[in-house]
């Protein structure tokens, strides 16, 4: 018999982790992690390139396995855990959602920059017709006051959402702000609230924990951290935290800290840690997929990453303009040669 849950957690490790490795997966790391993960009984494992369906592209980086045979493989290996896409309507495309919904995908997670929620109508109406279950994920939710945010989260759930999530893409939330933002989506939506957490500053842990006690029943972790910036909610320390709390995730601790263990942490070229560049990320209220690129030109450039950071930080930079990293630094590049001839 399934075991009770209070919160379902989606597992994200083979989606924004994919970030943490520039994308590069092999089927034979996704069928071992899938598995472990569907062993420990862990509801749902978003499969896809970081940025979401069809994100293998120079802009966004090139994976190194076709997305379709991580999902693919993915689902074959999965008998209890549901296997959740994340698409970012502009980039992946309603083609994209059937495609993966033939291959058994089961959750769509549809993604737009928090006040944008109006370019997710056509791609939650039809990943409601393909039965798939379907969330909208509002990104940069820091960049949006409260009302906003409800705003948007009510138009996601006209267009037929089962679950809206609060994304701090940048990791820049206060456990304050995360707390005023779900208590108002419960208070003015329908549908189950979800919480996403980057943990540039360190507070991911404890932005869901807040989330949770808002009334959040959706909470995305990720197996030792692996995602965008410093990473996400630690999937088995998240598990380990709501048992203490009598919060029930229905999720095998011992399992999913041997997963961590055994066969994450030997596939990763270093741990994930909280760099001075990620750190940036949650001050400046950085996307924090911009951080690999955003270090790769600083690299060519002799320049501090974080300098480029603040500054993408300081222009409101978002989601979906990266090529604006490398005009920006260029920018700024030009702009300091300039000064050491005069
Ligand atoms: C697909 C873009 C992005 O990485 C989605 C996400 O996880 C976030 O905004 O944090
Ligand atoms: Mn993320």
């Amino acid at each position: 018999m399934a075991k009770k849950r209070d919160v379902w957690i989606t597992e994200v490790a083979l989606r924004d982790g994919s970030h943490a490795i520039a994308h590069q997966y092999t089927v034979d790391q996704v069928v071992k992690i899938a598995k472990a993960l569907d062993e420990a009984n862990v509801p749902y494992i978003e499969v896809a390139h970081g940025d979401g369906l069809a994100g293998s592209s120079l802009q966004y980086g090139l994976s190194r396995t076709n997305e379709l045979e991580l999902i693919e493989a993915a689902v074959s290996v999965c008998k209890q855990s549901k296997i959740a896409v994340l698409l970012l309507p502009g980039i992946g495309t309603m083609k994209d959602l059937q495609q993966v919904a033939g291959l058994g995908a089961k959750m769509a997670r549809i993604a737009t920059h928090v006040t944008e929620a109006d370019v997710s109508a056509q791609h939650i109406g039809l990943a409601k017709e393909l039965g798939m279950e379907t969330v909208g994920f509002l990104m940069m939710a820091h960049m949006a006051p409260v009302e906003k945010l409800v705003e948007q989260a009510k138009l996601m759930e006209s267009y037929g959402a089962d679950a809206v999530y609060v994304v701090d893409s940048a990791g820049a939330l206060l456990p304050h702000e995360v707390r005023d933002r779900i208590r108002a989506l419960k208070q003015h939506v329908g549908v189950e609230i979800g919480f996403h957490g980057h943990n540039n500053l360190s507070l991911a842990m404890a932005n869901s924990l807040v989330a949770i006690e808002e009334g959040a029943t959706r909470i995305d972790g990720s197996v030792r951290c692996l995602g965008a910036g410093a990473g996400n909610t630690q999937t088995e320390v998240l598990v380990a935290v709501l048992d203490r709390l009598g919060v029930k995730t229905g999720i095998d601790l011992y399992k999913m800290m041997d997963l961590a263990e055994e066969i994450v942490a030997p596939m990763l070229p270093a741990p994930q840690e909280i760099t001075r560049d990620s750190l940036v990320l949650g001050y400046a209220g950085v996307y924090s997929s911009f951080l690999l690129h955003a270090r790769r030109i600083a690299e060519k450039l002799g320049m501090d990453a974080r300098d480029i950071l603040v500054e993408l930080g300081k222009r409101k930079v978002v989601g979906g303009q990266e090529d604006m990293i490398v005009d920006v630094a260029v920018e700024m590049a030009k702009k300091r040669a300039e000064s050491l001839v005069q």
